[in-house]
């Protein structure tokens, strides 16, 4: 991915004028499929200057794919008449140091932390080790698994990585999974369980966090069930994943 950075010097009188342009110009760039994200920006302190940033996939997928292509077409007939009020535009490569501030609050906290998941993954197992389906999977489990599990979807929701750095990581639940030979009836009572334990031990039960929550266990049953069976080749080392709110962030009523 690549940035490009675009910035006008726009006679304030033009101003309503060029951010119309934009607007409708953002409609053949969004279509672009060169195009990642985009964001045109005004200067507070000197509203003559403006910034556009668009992330393209790649320097060249900008210069030949979208340059060469229609949607450009329609974009560049938008803002033809503001290119003399460039002061520049250039490509900018992205650096490491990038993330995201703690305005909205990850899915560990929301949970309730640690002492949530713990609560949560011993419930669970105590139904676990019930379950005619599922509880001779896990006859021989070692006693501490409900904490292991509970370590490792904290880790997942954005808490410490504390079974990256104390259980071995990724490649350590792998290993436990390889073999096992899962059925979709198992791996669906799974779940099931899981949710009931989730109400249980009260999880959080808004709408945002449940379908984050149910958005990974669905995902991470899925992959257990597929690396479980006979032949199954899965990556051997990954980072543990790092799951958040997806579409949709935790819902805050207007004050
Ligand atoms: C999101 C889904 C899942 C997660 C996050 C998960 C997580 C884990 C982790 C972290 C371990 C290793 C614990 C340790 O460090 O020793 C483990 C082991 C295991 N998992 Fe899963 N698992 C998932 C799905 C499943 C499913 C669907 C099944 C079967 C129905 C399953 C069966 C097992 C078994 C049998 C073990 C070994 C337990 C033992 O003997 O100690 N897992 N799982």
């Amino acid at each position: 991915m690549i940035v490009e950075y675009i910035r006008y010097r726009i006679d304030t009188g033009d101003a309503a004028e060029f951010e119309a342009a934009y607007g409708r110009a953002a409609v053949p760039l969004a279509a672009a499929p060169q195009c990642v994200d985009y964001e045109l920006s005004r200067c507070v302190e000197e509203p003559e200057w403006y910034v556009l940033r668009i992330t393209w996939t790649s320097a060249e997928d900008h210069m030949r794919g979208f340059r060469g292509g229609e949607d450009f077409k329609a974009f560049f007939a938008e803002i033809r008449p503001y290119v003399r009020q460039i002061e520049e535009m250039r490509h900018y490569e992205r650096t490491a140091v990038r993330g995201e501030g703690s305005s909205v609050p990850g899915l560990y906290a929301w949970a309730g932390g640690a002492e949530a998941f713990e609560r949560l993954t011993e419930t669970f197992y105590a139904q676990v080790l019930k379950d005619e389906l599922i509880g001779p999977l896990f006859a021989h489990m070692d006693p501490e698994h409900p904490r292991y599990v509970a370590i490792w979807l904290s880790e997942v929701f954005g808490g410490p990585s504390r079974y990256t750095d104390e259980r071995g990581g990724y490649h350590h639940m792998l290993l436990q999974h390889l073999g096992k030979g899962i059925t979709e009836p198992q791996r669906r009572r799974w779940v099931a369980l899981l949710m009931d334990a989730a109400d249980e031990v009260g999880l959080p039960d808004d709408p945002e966090f449940r379908a984050a929550f149910f958005g990974y266990i669905e995902w991470g049953t899925r992959l257990a069930f597929a690396n479980s069976q006979p032949g199954a080749k899965p990556p051997m080392q990954a980072p543990v994943p790092r799951w958040g709110w997806g579409v949709a962030p935790p819902y805050t009523p207007a004050p």
